[in-house]
């Protein structure tokens, strides 16, 4: 498996892949999104953490290109950018995996995986389908995810829900996604598919893509990530790395209200650099 190299800057520092810049977002009166600063980085997982209400759904639907930010600036590899559509975020190298992802049932597993980018052979008016390419390319980018034993020709419908997720991934970094976004499930999902997502997330760091994995499980979050960006009312709580918490702390931190005060101010202390808010 090929591992692509973060672009590096002048002085060794890596370009941040995404970058937020004072970012908010209304809905109505009260900012969803309120001036928050993050730094997404190649082959780096950064876990977005929060209460309901926090201002989780808002980032990734800014980033996604759902919806505009009224304020502050969104990078992509150093450029401002201001995302029309959700094509203009993939365009830009934005991958999406919904909560409540859409395959089309019907159509095989190969199908689903090249949507309107099939392969195909010979050149026209004898250009034709590539089926067994297609295939073997589904099967080898499955794989990178830590599916094997698919039948590509078997109904999208017969996945299982991970093996949706983990298909969705295949699909953005066979084409050559730089960021992927990840909103999991708010509800509890089992082990299996866990792990199915776990190993389509560290193939996609493998691969020098900057992760981003909404979630609201602080121990999974632990065991992946590598920053933890804690949202509270739509402000940055905490912007943490691997070393400054472990997992207790950061089930702590997720627990909320004075716990997170205390533990954050004390973090910040510790650490200026940290919580920029
Ligand atoms: N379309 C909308 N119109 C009005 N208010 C909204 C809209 N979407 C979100 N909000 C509000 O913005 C704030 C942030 O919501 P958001 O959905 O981003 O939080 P979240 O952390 O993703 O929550 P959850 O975990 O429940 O999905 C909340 O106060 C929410 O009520």
């Amino acid at each position: 498996m090929s591992t692509a190299l973060p672009p590096e800057g002048p002085a060794g520092t890596v370009t941040p892949s995404v970058e937020l810049r004072g970012v908010t977002v209304r809905h109505g009166a009260v900012p969803a999104l309120n001036r928050v600063h993050a730094t997404l980085l190649p082959g780096q997982i950064t876990c977005v953490l929060g209460e309901n209400g926090s201002g989780k759904s808002t980032l990734v639907s800014v980033l996604s290109g759902l919806r505009r930010h009224d304020e502050g600036e969104l990078l992509v590899d150093g450029t401002p950018v201001r995302f029309r559509s959700p094509r203009q975020a993939r365009e830009a190298g934005i991958a999406t995996v919904w909560q409540d992802l859409a395959v089309a049932p019907l159509l095989s597993v190969w199908r689903n995986f090249f949507l309107g980018a099939e392969p195909t052979r010979g050149v026209w008016p004898l250009r034709r389908l590539d089926v067994d390419g297609a295939r073997e390319t589904t099967l080898r980018a499955m794989a990178r995810v830590g599916v094997t034993g698919l039948d590509p020709d078997q109904p999208a419908s017969a996945l299982q829900a991970g093996e949706r997720q983990s298909l969705a991934v295949a699909r953005a970094l066979h084409f050559g996604a730089r960021a992927l976004l990840i909103d999991e499930p708010s509800t509890p999902i089992t082990v299996a598919r866990q792990t199915l997502f776990g190993q389509s997330v560290l193939a996609a760091r493998a691969q020098g893509l900057a992760v981003v994995v909404v979630t609201n499980n602080p121990r999974y979050a632990h065991l992946i990530g590598d920053r933890f960006l804690l949202l509270a009312h739509g402000h940055v709580a905490g912007n943490l790395t691997r070393d400054d918490v472990d997992a207790d702390v950061l089930t702590a931190l997720m627990a909320g209200g004075d716990q997170l005060n205390t533990l954050t101010d004390a973090l910040t202390a510790l650490h200026p650099e940290l919580g920029e808010r």
